[in-house]
């Protein structure tokens, strides 16, 4: 590798500078700052409320800060035009407002068009179908290419649209709370998705937002701590989810634990 290339790997892909989000007279995000480079897959983490899918949405290019900057592949919000934008960024939203009963190979084929539904007369090339073909497998979701929307479950449902998010090859995957309601196999499943994805693509960054230390992958690299719109600690995930910052973050004596990669919370001992 070149030096320039070398220097533009390394060159973030997200950059937020003291950002501040006021909605309705409501601070959500305080002099947040945050900067995302290829490779990295940050956790946000907070309590509810805390401004995570906040935080989230102006990273997508969904919604833009009150103040500060946010520079999405050296591009700033406001600046540019958001449609374009979004092309390099997949987000996956559990509140996927699909009204129609879609098989799921279509669902992952709707990536490619960046709409909820299949535009009328529209046709996949055959790079789109075999790019949906190996997404599907790779997240394990193959046998689900004729199951319908409402017959899903929320499992299967998350990792068809980690697939359709995938679609357009993005450099920034954003997922929300991606294993909320999952029972403990379907929530394994999907995290070892996530991390082979994370292993097959080394330049690809992540940002996932959760409640739960259990629910974040092998793969995370970073980690950021809301609460109250504000950050309470951001960097490598090792020096950031301690016992005494997310103790801090929740308001809550918690102990955290890591294992094989994995966290695990719970509340401490009293004295401990
Ligand atoms: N448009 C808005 N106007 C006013 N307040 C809003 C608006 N959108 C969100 N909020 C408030 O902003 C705060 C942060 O919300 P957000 O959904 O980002 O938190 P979160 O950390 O993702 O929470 P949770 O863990 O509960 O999903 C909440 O108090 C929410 O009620």
């Amino acid at each position: 590798m070149t030096l320039d290339s070398a220097e533009a790997a390394a060159s973030p892909l997200l950059s937020a500078d003291r950002v501040d989000l006021v909605r309705s007279g409501k601070t959500l995000l305080d002099q947040v700052s945050l900067v995302v480079r290829p490779g990295e897959h940050w956790a946000l983490l907070g309590p509810n409320g805390a401004g995570k899918s906040t935080l989230l949405s102006l990273l997508g290019a969904v919604q833009h800060p009150t103040r500060g900057t946010v520079e999405i592949l050296g591009r700033r919000l406001g600046r540019t035009d958001i449609r374009e934008l979004r092309r390099f960024i997949g987000h996956v939203n559990p509140r996927h407002d699909l009204r129609s009963a879609l098989r799921g190979r279509d669902i992952v084929l709707t990536g490619a068009t960046g709409s909820i539904e299949i535009p009328p007369r529209w046709r996949p090339a055959p790079e789109e179908e075999a790019r949906a073909d190996h997404l599907m497998a790779m997240l394990g979701v193959t046998a689900l290419r004729e199951e319908t929307w409402p017959t899903l479950s929320q499992g299967e449902r998350g990792r068809l649209l980690i697939a359709r998010a995938l679609m357009p090859v993005p450099r920034l995957l954003l997922l929300d709370e991606p294993a909320t309601g999952l029972d403990v196999a379907a929530r394994e499943q999907l995290l070892t998705s996530i991390d082979q994805l994370r292993a097959e693509h080394p330049d690809l960054a992540t940002v996932l937002v959760t409640h739960h230390l259990e629910e974040l992958p092998a793969s995370t690299t970073h980690a950021m701590l809301l609460r109250g719109g504000q950050v309470v600690a951001a960097g490598e995930a090792g020096a950031t989810l301690t016992t005494k910052l997310v103790t801090a973050c929740f308001d809550h004596p918690i102990e955290i634990e890591r294992r094989g990669g994995r966290w695990s919370a719970r509340t401490a001992a009293p004295g401990a």
